[in-house]
């Protein structure tokens, strides 16, 4: 296999590729761009106009989806996989992941659309570069672009694997998009409805990509994924990757839920109480009048919408940052 395959080992050692160029027996070309981006171009007869983004390990702990994408690229190395699309390997934070922590002083996927700028860090630098790497790989004119960045979350969940799709103004929600998620095992999708400082958001404001977070289960370290099964996911990708992907239907779209945020839980202060159990699951319901949170001033965070359920509640976040996402059942009735 291409010593350039080896992006995962590169990046967990710490080094760089003595040669940042390879080409596989395909004649696709394969470029070392930083620490743990990684540029992969079929040839230009091949090429079906398709920019993918696959980016993992924004959260240093979350190792399935790093496992997913080492996969991806050990197959393209060895010329099992053969692209049509131009594609964009991206390990989120080398520094987390090489010690097996969410992250190290802040959380990079709170640092995008310029929130990287009003702060310092090896983490704030690492956002700037991933907004710098992801701008320049979606600056080619007239190509469709779409980018995946893969999660697994903190705790178990009612619902195993999710996307989130970002909100920009003017912009509707694609039904075919919702339906590639569905062919790739997604149950549920999470419709967001206001401006965000997470990577997906940033490559879908400002880099006009088709973009989404995918929740694929539980972070657990490396090695111990069996439980995260990422087959469905794995088998579309690769028909991204190689221009097979069977044509999607409307019905395509039946069985997959719809959410909207009714609210974000915001942490305002070291007061901040959140009244749930430890081991509650992502899609846990909320009846009407519970009480939630509270917070310094007397803030109480009731639930009023009916059939409000929680995803991502986590009291130990930094003030100012989302201790939770309060979501309610939606319809398909936006989407273009
Ligand atoms: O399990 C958790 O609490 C968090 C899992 C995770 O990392 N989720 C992403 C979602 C990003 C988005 O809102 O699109 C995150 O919190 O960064
Ligand atoms: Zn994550």
């Amino acid at each position: 296999m291409l010593a350039l395959g080896k992006l995962l080992e590169l990046t967990l050692a710490g080094r760089e590729p003595a040669e940042k160029t390879q080409l596989t027996v395909e004649g696709v070309r394969m470029r070392w761009l930083s620490e743990g981006a990684l540029e992969v171009r079929p040839p230009e007869a091949r090429d079906n106009g398709l920019d993918l983004l696959l980016s993992a390990g924004i959260h240093g702990n979350e190792t399935a989806p790093i496992e997913l994408l080492d996969r991806l690229l050990h197959d393209i190395a060895r010329g099992d996989l053969k692209p049509r699309a131009r594609i964009l390997f991206l390990f989120g934070n080398p520094e987390a992941i090489r010690k097996g922590e969410r992250f190290i002083e802040q959380d990079v996927n709170r640092l995008f659309n310029g929130r990287h700028e009003q702060t310092s860090g090896s983490e704030a630098l690492r956002a700037c570069e991933l907004e710098r790497l992801a701008a320049s790989f979606f600056s080619l004119p007239d190509r469709d672009r779409l980018h995946y960045d893969l999660h697994t979350a903190i705790r178990g969940s009612k619902i195993e694997q999710f996307a989130l799709y970002p909100w920009k103004e003017d912009r509707q929600h694609s039904r075919q998009e919702l339906a590639r998620l569905r062919a790739a095992g997604m149950e549920a999708v999470l419709l967001q409805n206001k401006p965000s400082i997470v990577f997906s958001s940033y490559t879908y404001d400002k880099l006009g990509a088709e973009s989404f977070t995918l929740e694929l289960g539980k972070a657990r370290p490396f090695g111990q994924n069996d439980g995260v099964n990422v087959s469905l996911l794995e088998t579309r990708l690769k028909q991204i990757i190689e221009g097979t992907e069977p044509e999607l239907t409307e019905e395509a779209l039946n069985g997959l839920q719809l959410f909207s945020v009714a609210r974000e839980i915001i942490k305002h202060s070291d007061s901040f109480r959140l009244n749930l159990p430890a081991d509650i699951e992502n899609f846990s319901e909320l009846e009407v009048g519970y009480l939630l949170a509270e917070d310094i001033a007397q803030t109480r965070w009731i639930i009023e919408e009916e059939g409000a359920r929680i995803i991502f509640p986590n009291p130990k976040v930094k003030n100012g940052l989302r201790a939770g996402i309060l979501i309610v059942p939606t319809t398909d009735e936006n989407l273009a």
